[in-house]
Parts: C-alpha cells; sequence; structure tokens
C-alpha cells in the first residue's frame, strides 16, 4: 500500500458522508496517481507552483500601488484558504479540495482587479474572471498544456461566484469564505487607510458580527459551521446571511465605489482599454507569446489579446503603458 493510499484510506474513515473523496477524483487526460499525495494535495501544489499564482501578489484587491500592509490578490488568496479549511474541518469535509480551489479562484483577474474585468468586459462584450481562472489554469499555464486539474477543482473554481453553483460542498464553503475574506480584510484595510472607522459600520452589521475583522470572520464561519453540520449543502442562518448583505452594501458604496477612489480606477481601466487596443492594431507584438503556447504560424486573436492583457500584473501594465505611451507623445529631440 502507498502512502497515498493510506491516505485515501484515512479519509474513508474520517470524512463525512457529504465530503468529497479524492479517491473519487478524475482528470480529463488520465495520469499515474502519486505515491504520496492525493488527487487534490496534487492540484493544490500544481497550482501554487504556477506563474499565474505568483503574478497574485502583485495584483490590485481593492487600493492600486497601497502600502505594504495592504492586502493583495494573494493575501486575500490565503485568507480564503485559512477560512475554507477551517470550516472544511469543522464539518469533516475535504480540507485539500477547500485550499486547491481557494489557492485557484483568483488567479484569472486582470490587473487593477474588478476595474481591468469591466475594462476588459466593455472592449469585448463578455469576461468573467472566474472564467479566467480556469482557462488559466486549464489552458495557458505549462506554456499552454494546462496543468490537468480534477473537475472537482475546476467546478469551484468556476463556481466562487457568479451563476454556476458547485456541485461539492467544498466548493460551496469557498464561495461564502470568498465573502467572508473580502468584506472583513478590506473593512480593515479601509481602516488603516483612514477611509472608515467602526462606528461607521451599519448597526446591525455591529450588533450581529462585531466590530473587528477577527469577531466578524468568526461570527459568520461559526454561523456556517452550525447551520451546514450533517446537511448535505452549505448553508449560513437567514439572519447572518442578511446582515452580510447589508454589510456588503455599505462596503460597495464607502469602499468599493467610493468617489475617492474614482480617479484612480479609471485611470486604471485606462490602461488595460490602451493597452488592449495598442495589441489590437499590432497583434504580431504578441507573436512570441503565442509562439510560447505553441502556436507558431497561427493568426493572432482577439483571445489571444485578452489572455494576454488579462494575464499582466499592476506593475507590468503600468510599465507597458508607460513604454508605449510616453514615446508617443513626448520626443525629446525637440
Ligand atoms: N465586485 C466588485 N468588487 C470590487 C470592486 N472593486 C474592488 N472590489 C474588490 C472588493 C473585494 O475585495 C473583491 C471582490 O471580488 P472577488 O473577485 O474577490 O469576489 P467575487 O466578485 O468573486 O465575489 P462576489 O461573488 O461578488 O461576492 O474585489 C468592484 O467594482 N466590484
Amino acid at each position: 500500500m502507498t502512502i497515498r493510499e493510506e491516505i485515501e484510506a484515512r479519509e474513508d474513515l474520517i470524512l463525512s458522508p457529504q465530503a468529497t473523496k479524492s479517491r473519487t477524483a478524475r482528470r480529463d487526460r488520465e495520469e499515474a496517481p502519486d505515491p504520496l499525495r492525493t488527487a487534490f494535495q496534487r492540484d493544490r501544489d500544481r497550482i501554487i507552483h504556477s506563474k499565474c499564482f505568483r503574478r497574485l501578489k502583485h495584483k490590485t484587491q481593492v487600493y492600486i500601488a497601497p502600502g505594504d500592509h495592504y492586502r493583495t490578490r494573494m493575501t486575500h488568496t490565503l485568507e480564503v484558504g485559512q477560512i475554507g479549511r477551517t470550516v472544511a474541518r469543522a464539518l469533516r469535509l475535504n480540507e485539500d479540495l477547500v485550499e486547491a480551489i481557494a489557492m485557484g479562484h483568483d488567479v484569472g483577474h486582470t490587473p487593477f482587479g474588478h476595474v481591468g474585468e469591466y475594462a476588459l468586459r466593455d472592449l469585448v462584450g463578455h469576461f468573467n474572471h472566474n472564467e479566467q481562472s480556469l482557462r488559466t489554469l486549464e489552458v495557458l499555464e505549462k506554456d499552454g498544456q494546462g496543468l490537468n486539474l480534477t473537475k472537482e477543482v475546476r467546478d469551484g473554481i468556476l463556481g466562487h461566484t457568479g451563476a454556476h453553483k458547485p456541485v461539492t460542498m467544498e466548493g460551496q464553503i469557498i464561495r461564502l469564505a470568498d465573502r467572508i475574506a473580502y468584506l472583513c480584510h478590506d473593512f480593515d484595510d479601509a481602516q488603516r487607510a483612514g477611509m472608515l472607522s467602526i462606528g461607521d459600520l451599519p448597526r446591525s452589521v455591529r450588533e450581529v458580527l462585531g466590530t473587528t475583522p477577527s469577531q466578524m470572520i468568526t461570527t459568520m464561519v461559526m454561523d456556517m459551521v452550525r447551520e451546514s453540520m450533517d446537511k448535505t449543502e452549505i448553508f449560513m442562518s437567514a439572519e447572518v446571511t442578511d446582515v452580510m448583505n447589508e454589510f456588503r452594501r455599505f462596503m460597495f458604496t464607502e469602499v468599493y465605489k467610493a468617489p475617492t477612489l474614482i480617479p484612480d480606477r479609471n485611470r486604471a481601466a485606462h490602461v488595460v482599454k490602451y493597452l488592449f487596443l495598442h495589441y489590437l492594431e499590432n497583434p504580431e507584438l504578441l507573436r512570441h507569446e503565442v509562439v510560447r503556447q505553441g502556436g507558431e504560424d497561427r493568426i493572432i486573436s482577439l483571445t489571444d489579446i485578452v489572455d494576454y492583457v488579462a494575464g499582466l500584473t499592476d506593475q507590468y501594465a503600468i510599465k507597458l503603458f508607460k513604454e508605449i505611451y510616453i514615446p508617443r507623445i513626448w520626443d525629446p529631440a525637440n
């Protein structure tokens, strides 16, 4: 018996009947199993070692180019993983699956987060970061070979937001853990930025969730665990769900769509649109990317341009913008 088989046998003993067992996981392209790690551990490791995962460090969560104590997409991802694992362990669900989904869920975010997502959507009509996360991992990574992840991990990544609800309990945990994480950490960052203080929170949020990010996470996590115990789906109580929705509406008005952040958001959208249009006019500039993906002679498509621009980090997008834009408007010889 291999160590992996022992771990799989342990899952049968320890995990709840509702848990997704790694033994049943399937990949589109069959692969020999690993001697040490289960399929979900392996997926998590593949994601952590991927290039798109490393780029999360340089992608905006809310604030563009903030100080070192503000969240980035990377720290957000780690916080979602932590919250998700706590819930999964409490409910005896598969922590490795939860962690793999968490690590991959946001790798498709554009530079400047949602601002870049909306800019690309304006230009091409359809663009969602959850679909791009899946595409990045399954099609673009490893020079176009993709990571060949299990269908359970792919389902959780696609379903972490939007219309598709994940089929596994573990995927459903991430859908809520993502929201819990970003609301609490963005409130924390908003206090750090001097945009908000505790007294600004709606009274119901203070009364039901608490007043510190730590209390808020605890309340929502405890509620999720309590409501989902011995169930076949992940739930939160009606009361906590209502207050969480109120907290979310508050964060949208006071932070995400706050007038003070609009100039930065407009500049960021301009950079993304400018780069996209530049590559649309000069697609051959992306030949090296397409060659790396194994497409030597193929025509460079709109999708190639979207993939390239979506994959940029904030800083790299700004660098490209300066390299392209400044020579156009300023000739030092004159
Ligand atoms: N939705 C949204 N989020 C924004 C915007 N600007 C900044 N953010 C930040 C707030 C959160 O930290 C984060 C929410 O985006 P995520 O991709 O983490 O969550 P997602 O849209 O998947 O979650 P959701 O289903 O909307 O709760 O992005 C914005 O204009 N819209």
